[in-house]
């Protein structure tokens, strides 16, 4: 099955999908293995594997062939540029910065990277990026016209665009470490104009019950990070993330 396919199935019987994100920078590929195997112990549904900032080369192909070796759930791209682009995944969120004012984050990366895509055989996700205020360094990285955290029809706007450019899926980011999460009126109003498109939410969940607003709010899937680097038990504490969105 492909890994989009796989995606929506879990969304449409499970609620929520869980996807746990690894940043290659942060730690070596054996501890990247390590919390993956963990996460996938705690019931996470796919494994994320990017970052903004040097995330791409030969660390990020030693982190995918670690991570593999340790677990059987998809392993799906999260570029930051053209250079997160590895042989050794399963897919890749193919995406473009809606809201960013730099041409490279929204076309010029992605032609870069996609014969890289093509001879790899890889699996393209189409995906509608926007970032919401606060942004973080993702915000900061790819020049973006940062969403008005309390201007929901804006997200609306350019979720829509995404949604009739033809892209599958919509990301909704508040940026990695955010100190909230993008609010529930945004998720909801995006998911209603969205329809059977898929939502991601990210940036800043830490809890199960943060978690859950952002899904009844609308969420198809919920992404966790900075969380997981920093928790002493990546197990317990995606159960908990896991059990409180799933129905
Ligand atoms: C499709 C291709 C080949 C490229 C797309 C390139 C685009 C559109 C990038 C968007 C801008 C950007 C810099 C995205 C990075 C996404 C990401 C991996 C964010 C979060 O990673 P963390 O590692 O948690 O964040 P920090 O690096 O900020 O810690
Ligand atoms: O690191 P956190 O805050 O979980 O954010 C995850 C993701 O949305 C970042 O791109
Ligand atoms: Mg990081």
């Amino acid at each position: 099955m492909q890994v989009e396919e796989y995606l929506n199935k879990i969304a449409e019987s499970e609620g929520t999908v869980h996807l746990t994100l690894i940043d290659p920078a942060s730690q070596t590929p054996d501890q990247a293995a390590e919390i993956a195997h963990a996460a996938v112990l705690g019931g996470t549904d796919a494994i994320m594997v990017g970052g903004s900032t040097g995330a791409g080369g030969v660390l990020l192909d030693q982190t995918l062939l670690k991570i593999k070796e340790r677990t059987d759930k998809p392993t799906i791209l999260f570029p930051g540029n053209a250079s997160g682009v590895s042989k050794h995944a399963d897919a890749i969120f193919f995406m473009s910065l809606l809201n960013s004012r730099d041409i490279n984050y929204i076309t010029t990366n992605q032609a870069m990277g996609a014969p890289v895509v093509y001879k790899s055989g890889i699996e393209p996700i189409s995906m509608a990026y926007i970032i919401v205020e606060p942004g973080g360094t993702v915000g900061w990285v790819g020049d973006a016209k940062l969403i008005p955290k309390h201007k929901p029809e804006l997200a609306v706007a350019y979720a829509l665009a995404g949604k009739y450019l033809g892209m599958h899926y919509t990301y909704l980011e508040a940026g990695s470490g955010a100190d909230l999460p993008v609010t529930p009126e945004m998720i909801g109003a995006v998911k209603h104009v969205l329809g059977d498109n898929k939502l991601i939410v990210g940036g800043g969940i830490r809890d199960g019950e943060t978690a859950k607003m952002c899904a009844l709010a609308g969420a198809d899937m919920i992404v966790t990070g900075t969380i997981l680097e920093e928790s002493s038990n990546v197990t317990a504490k995606i159960e908990e993330l896991v059990s409180a969105i799933k129905k």
